[in-house]
């Protein structure tokens, strides 16, 4: 057996079998987008860490070093929104060889703390390493949730609707761009594709929102695309999926970059990842007044793209065609 037969997640089981040795400090371990941990009376505590490493999460000479330590945090923030929680704290390690210029290590940190300025965490550590070759950024982030906010994959229920926060695909067609930097895209529209794969948001101001509709039941974000992300709901709550195919939500941007480069911008939506939006299920009754709250407060929509059925499997609808979803997305080792 080896590393490329089992993959990223069949290399995380295999390594993780043995993980709880004190089940009463523990409410959910490895498997969602973070740990929750026993806090107070009404609160958990969330615990996640994400690593970027130069040349597969970034390419230094192409994104600044503000934008990696600003991302850096930001793809950490985004497993704490999606478990319907907020940030508090993060501990950021960071390794770089002893020739690099201080000056762009201080930008990486100028990114990192405005981030955490913006979201009101604290950086409350860390760890500092030289590296005998490029950047590497490991952040760990802990978040606090009201024990009602906590949203776990395995919470979506039969007949649930499937929906996501925003355009998807957007960052994989900005990665696009990033490795063919001659594409003949309008510069307005190269850069916004740009932005949202160098500088993502986290859905936490989506978060606190969504934390007030009724029905909320599965939150995932989405690192490893659409496909992935869906397919880790349906399996861990022991239900289908069946999204819409003409429902996903692709930004105008995306779908003129699909044009000039032959690509097709779904593929981008669903295997791609990194968009960083939430996609969650929600009770079919619930989804349009959480909707229209939405749009006032964003002054954008929620986007409904599929539902959740009692049929095992993850399914793309198209013309009343119902076809398998392909499993795939991101995987480290494939
Ligand atoms: N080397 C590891 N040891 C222990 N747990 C791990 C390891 N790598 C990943 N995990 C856990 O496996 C799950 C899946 O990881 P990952 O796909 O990176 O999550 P995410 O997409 O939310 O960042 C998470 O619960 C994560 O904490
Ligand atoms: C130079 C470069 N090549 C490829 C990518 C695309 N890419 C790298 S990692 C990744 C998936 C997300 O990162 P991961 O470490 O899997 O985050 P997690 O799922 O743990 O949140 C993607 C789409 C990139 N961002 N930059
Ligand atoms: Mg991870
Ligand atoms: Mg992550
Ligand atoms: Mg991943």
């Amino acid at each position: 057996m080896n590393l490329k037969d089992i993959g990223e997640f069949g290399f995380i089981k295999r390594v993780t079998k043995d993980s709880i040795f004190n089940p009463s400090e523990i409410i959910v371990g490895i498997g969602d987008d973070c740990a929750v941990l026993p806090l107070d009376e009404k609160n958990y505590l969330l615990a996640s860490c994400d690593m970027l490493i130069e040349n597969v999460h970034f390419l230094k000479n192409k994104s600044t070093p503000y934008q990696i330590g600003y991302k850096s945090v930001a793809v950490n923030f985004s497993d704490i929104a999606a478990m319907g929680g907020y940030p508090t704290g993060v501990m950021i390690s960071i390794g770089f060889p002893k020739e690099n210029s201080l000056e762009e290590i201080e930008q990486v940190y100028q990114g990192i703390s405005d981030i955490c300025k913006k979201y009101n965490a604290n950086i409350v550590g860390g760890d500092t390493v030289s590296t005998k070759d490029g950047l590497v950024i490991n952040v760990s982030v802990f978040g606090k949730v009201k024990k009602e906010h906590l949203h776990l994959r395995s919470e979506a229920k039969i007949d649930d609707i499937v929906f996501t926060t925003g355009n998807l695909g957007d960052s994989a067609a900005g990665l696009e761009i990033v490795l063919n930097n001659d594409l003949l895209l309008e510069e307005q529209s190269k850069e916004k594709l740009l932005l949202k794969h160098y500088q993502p948001e986290p859905c936490l101001k989506e978060v606190e929102l969504l934390n007030q509709a009724r029905g909320l039941h599965a939150l995932n974000d989405i690192s490893d695309g659409l496909a992935s992300e869906a397919r880790e709901i349906a399996e861990a709550s022991n239900v289908g999926i069946e999204i819409y195919e003409d429902k996903i939500p692709l930004s105008n941007e995306a779908k003129e970059l699909a044009l000039i480069t032959k690509k097709n911008p779904l593929e981008w939506a669903l295997y791609g990842g990194e968009d960083f939006q939430l996609v969650g299920t929600i009770h079919k009754d619930d989804f349009e007044k959480l909707n229209t709250t939405y749009e006032k407060v964003f002054n954008r929509s929620l986007y409904n793209i599929g539902k959740v059925t009692k049929e095992k499997g993850v399914f793309l609808i198209k013309d009343n065609q119902r076809t398998q979803l392909k499993a795939g997305g991101y995987n480290h080792f494939a």
